[in-house]
């Protein structure tokens, strides 16, 4: 999708619909608004002290990137019921409130949008979680930009070898599906791991949505 067609469709009212009350204000525990980002340290794998626990054998690790809080909201739900650990990717530097107005085609965001090369080189504050080996389950997290994943997550994509891996993308968007985000990001992994795609969550969210989806999942662990 690319920026004309998304605002045209109206990516815009439906995400400030989302955004302005109907969002995931039941998952509980949570603030709103905001950048995101209390929970879990920059760039840091935290321990996830509660939950439901992982199946054994398996660790899993929730990465995410998260521009205004819905993608962490989401991630924590996983991470509490799988007991994962939790890493949020801050990219460096990140993205001021300016840069994410796709409105403005001047905008950082419209700006990499526009010339791919800008892309490649965003760096993230850490790129490479600490005990990346000990992981056999990764839940890879984004919001959805003009159709695919958050570039921010295309970083940590490359900077790490998914071998031996399985790997379940998820996002959140205000009206666009998951589409061909996972399936890219598994190419930017050069065919190592086990990919599948999750789901992406639009419109109001519940830890119910993110639980009943966690139950759908056909995981090895
Ligand atoms: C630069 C940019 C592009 C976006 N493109 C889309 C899109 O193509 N389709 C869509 O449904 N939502 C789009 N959105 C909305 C976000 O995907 C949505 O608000 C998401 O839930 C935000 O997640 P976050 O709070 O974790 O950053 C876009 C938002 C931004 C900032």
């Amino acid at each position: 999708m690319n920026r004309r067609e998304f605002l045209r469709i109206g990516g815009m009212s439906m995400m400030a619909l989302v955004l302005g009350g109907c969002g995931l204000s039941s998952l509980t525990g949570e603030s709103s608004g905001g950048q995101a980002g209390s929970s879990a340290a920059a760039g840091t794998a935290a321990s996830s002290s509660s939950g439901t626990a992982a199946a054994a054998g398996g660790k899993t690790l929730v990465v995410y990137y998260s521009a205004t809080g819905r993608t962490e909201r989401v991630a924590e739900v996983i991470a509490r019921e799988r007991g994962a650990d939790i890493m949020k990717l801050v990219p460096s530097p990140d993205y001021t409130e300016a840069d994410l107005d796709y409105n403005d085609a001047s905008s950082r965001v419209s700006r990499e949008h526009d010339d791919a090369s800008l892309r490649e080189k965003i760096q993230l504050q850490k790129a490479v979680p600490d005990n990346w080996a000990s992981y056999d389950t990764v839940f890879i997290g984004y919001p959805i930009w003009w159709g695919i994943a958050a570039w921010p997550v295309d970083a940590f994509v490359k900077a790490n070898d998914f071998s031996g891996k399985q790997v379940v993308t998820f996002a959140t968007a205000a009206s666009s599906p998951l589409g061909n985000s996972g399936k890219l990001l598994a190419e930017m992994a050069g065919g190592k791991g086990s990919w599948q795609d999750g789901t992406c969550f639009t419109g109001s969210l519940s830890d119910a949505k993110v639980t009943d989806w966690l139950k759908s999942l056909k995981l090895s662990n």
